[in-house]
């Protein structure tokens, strides 16, 4: 079976933009469709459900154009869809389904929906039961109750309160509530049971609410649309980042250290997974909060007094916890793994919907925890998992994943107890989160920052460092030479800070071995030349050239680790680095190296007038207003001016075993 391993990780640090709310994303696209104006939708999750749910209002006549990347303009129609007649096939996308229905129900068309063979095996008759009441025409052209569906033009009477289930699935309520106000009338909704998952019926309403549409509710039972309200555009919406998909980069910070933060939601968010942060919280875990972040740091260690606050904390465990999880059980989930790092049996208690999720949520749960050593027992409705005896994680547990994207990913957490642990089928992550470990190895792969002047042997140690350790290698260098090379190709001038920046942006890079490829030609010694180390000193000053290339840089920070070679690994690239090292050593001994180089390239070259380059681009690079070239505080300095590269590679080598020390 296919598999994933990931390597024993022993701190969690850095900063994750999340992607889009699925919830929200499908909610917002089909109420811009029905709205008046023009709506610009950002920052859309980009998944199966969205595609669909895009080609779908396509088709049912309503003008879509992307406005950059994960953006789109939506042109709304200000009422029922305008196309009266389409056969639209949804996939397996329940998020469309549903809502789609109950709005064509209302678009005085004919229509058929209709999807892969696991939706026809998805129920939908509350949903019809709640639209046949109010006269709709929707008819199963399979089996009843269930997907394909035929939608028939008919008279909507919404005189009586519509009648609905709320114990099978939100869903079904947040269909008929979007689609209601495009009758114009009075509308009543009362539910017939206990309304289930009630913080999702918030998201609906909240977005309904943006979107001018106000709906009064008494408790959970009744709900009510005043007559004459209609959607109309906000202008711009942007889509919050995924709660439920935060939770386990809180819980990797929480711990294994941190500060660890997510981007994309916040303290503003209407979703209700971003109380797992409080439940963290309850933990010891110490969170931040702004508009439009989370973010998580271990526990403050009460036992072990720290010298600085950076270092606050590391170590020490969360608290033991017996929670109440009902209104965030996918979010529950991460806790059951975080129960590992307490210092004490954990409860995890009324969570009985994970019984009929992706798999029993609850079986999978206990099974896979034992694999690692945990103490596990299950009730109906609650899980509680104690820490193995010794505290030490088995190592190399083989985690089954029951093709629930969620299993996969609260298990890449074991790793930061120190084992590697190897994930079963780790693509059933692309349900919600397709480069989820990508990721998750961004903020837990261990990184050795080596910055310096030039010729101070900073590649060459870090080359070699990277090779002893297995891990990859990032000349941070190298991308600031390619924009030089690109932008003088594409004859934009140095000084044309927006030009050389948009260059940076969509650099096609490509590094391998050896060889550098710009769009797909090898550039390996043209970037070397003399010319390019002048030059792309000058576009490294550019500020904006700086902040285009960043997250690239970033991405190079994977498993089981990586070495970077710059200016600014340690401040700005990477500032979580393990290690960070400043590397130089006197200006004659780097312009010797050059000259040595150059020499056994066949390269004529003279010392002087490589000193005096050395010398104007230190102070180039030292003096530039973003990112200079400086020793911070918690860099060590290495000075190789009388070392050998062995000594140099060894200094490097020892700091780096240090590090990892220290945090065992
Ligand atoms: N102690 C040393 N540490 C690292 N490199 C050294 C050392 N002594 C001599 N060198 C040589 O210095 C030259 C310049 O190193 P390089 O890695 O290209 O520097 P940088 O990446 O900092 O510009 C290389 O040819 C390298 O072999
Ligand atoms: N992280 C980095 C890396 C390089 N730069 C700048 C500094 C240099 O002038 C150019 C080229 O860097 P490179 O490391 O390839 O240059 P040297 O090999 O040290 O001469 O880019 C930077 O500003 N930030």
């Amino acid at each position: 079976m296919n598999h994933l391993d990931i390597p024993v990780l022993h701190r969690a640090a850095g900063t994750v933009r999340l992607p889009g709310s699925k919830s929200i994303s499908n909610r917002v696209l089909l109420l811009a469709a029905l709205a008046q104006g023009e709506t610009v939708v950002a920052d859309l999750l980009d998944s199966d459900d969205t595609r669909v749910m895009l080609a779908a209002l396509r088709q049912l006549g309503i003008g879509i154009e992307s406005a950059g990347a994960d953006s789109y303009r939506v042109k709304g129609a200000a009422g029922p869809f305008p196309i009266k007649q389409a056969e639209l096939f949804l996939g397996n996308a329940g998020t469309a389904f549903r809502p789609l229905t109950a709005a064509l129900a209302l678009s005085a068309g004919h229509y058929q929906l209709s999807g892969v063979a696991r939706m026809h095996e998805r129920p939908i008759r509350d949903l019809v039961d709640g639209l046949t009441q109010i006269g709709a025409e929707v008819r199963y052209l399979g089996n009843a109750g269930f997907p394909p569906l035929q939608v028939l033009p008919a008279q909507i009477n919404l005189s009586a309160p519509i009648q609905v289930r709320g114990d099978v699935s939100s869903q079904f309520l947040t269909a008929l509530l979007m689609a209601l106000p495009l009758m114009g009338q009075t509308a009543v909704i009362e539910m017939t049971t206990e309304l289930i998952s009630k913080p999702y019926i918030e998201i609906t309403l909240n977005l309904m609410a943006r979107f001018g549409v106000k709906v009064e509710r008494e408790g959970w039972s009744r709900f009510t649309i005043a007559a004459g309200q209609r959607y109309v555009s906000p202008g711009t919406i942007h889509v919050e980042g995924d709660a439920s998909s935060a939770s386990y980069f809180l819980a990797a910070g929480a711990i294994a250290g941190g500060p660890v933060r997510v981007e994309g939601v916040g303290r503003n968010s209407i979703q209700g997974d971003v109380a797992f942060a409080d439940a963290l919280a309850s933990l010891g875990a110490r969170i931040g909060m702004g508009d439009n972040w989370i973010e998580a740091r271990g526990p403050l260690s009460a036992l072990i007094p720290s010298p600085s606050p950076a270092d606050a904390g590391e170590g020490s465990k969360l608290r033991a916890f017996d929670l109440d999880l009902n209104h965030i059980p996918d979010a529950a989930m991460t806790l059951a793994v975080a129960a590992l790092f307490a210092d004490g049996p954990c409860t995890l208690r009324n969570i009985a919907s994970w019984r009929v999720k992706e798999t029993d949520r609850i079986v999978a749960m206990a099974t896979e925890l034992r694999k690692v050593g945990a103490i596990v027992e299950e009730g109906d409705d609650w899980l509680k998992v104690s820490p193995p005896y010794t505290s030490h994680l088995t190592p190399h547990a083989s985690i089954a994943t029951y093709d629930d994207h969620r299993m996969a990913m609260c298990f890449s957490l074991v790793a930061l107890g120190g084992v590697p642990v190897r994930i079963l089928d780790p693509n059933c992550v692309a349900k919600t989160f397709p480069d989820y470990f990508d990721r998750f190895a961004e903020i837990t792969a261990p990184v050795i920052a080596i910055d310096g002047p030039s010729a101070s042997g900073k590649g060459t140690v870090a080359q070699r460092v990277a090779n002893a350790l297995g891990y990859g290698y990032l000349d941070s260098g190298s991308l600031y030479r390619l924009v030089a090379l690109a932008g003088q190709q594409a004859g934009v001038g140095y000084d044309d800070e927006a030009g050389i920046a948009a260059i940076a942006a969509a650099l096609s890079a490509e590094f391998r071995g050896d060889q550098v490829l710009l769009s797909g030609n090898d550039v390996t010694e043209a970037i070397r030349s003399e010319e390019m180390s002048a030059a792309s000193s000058k576009v490294a000053a550019l500020p904006a050239v700086r902040a285009a290339l960043i997250e690239r840089q970033r991405a190079y920070r994977r498993w089981p680790g990586l070495v970077a070679d710059g200016r600014d690994m340690g401040s700005v690239v990477f500032p979580q680095a393990e290690v960070k090292i400043f590397l130089t050593a006197s200006v004659e001994a780097r312009a010797e190296r050059r000259y040595k180089q150059l020499i056994a390239k066949g390269v004529a070259a003279n010392i002087r007038p490589l000193l005096q380059d050395l010398r104007e681009r230190d102070e180039r690079d030292a003096s530039r207003s973003v990112a200079p070239l400086r020793k911070g505080e918690d860099a060590h300095l290495l000075d190789t001016t009388e070392l050998s590269i062995e000594q140099a590679v060894d200094a490097v080598l020892g700091w780096a075993r240090d590090a990892v020390d220290g945090k065992r």
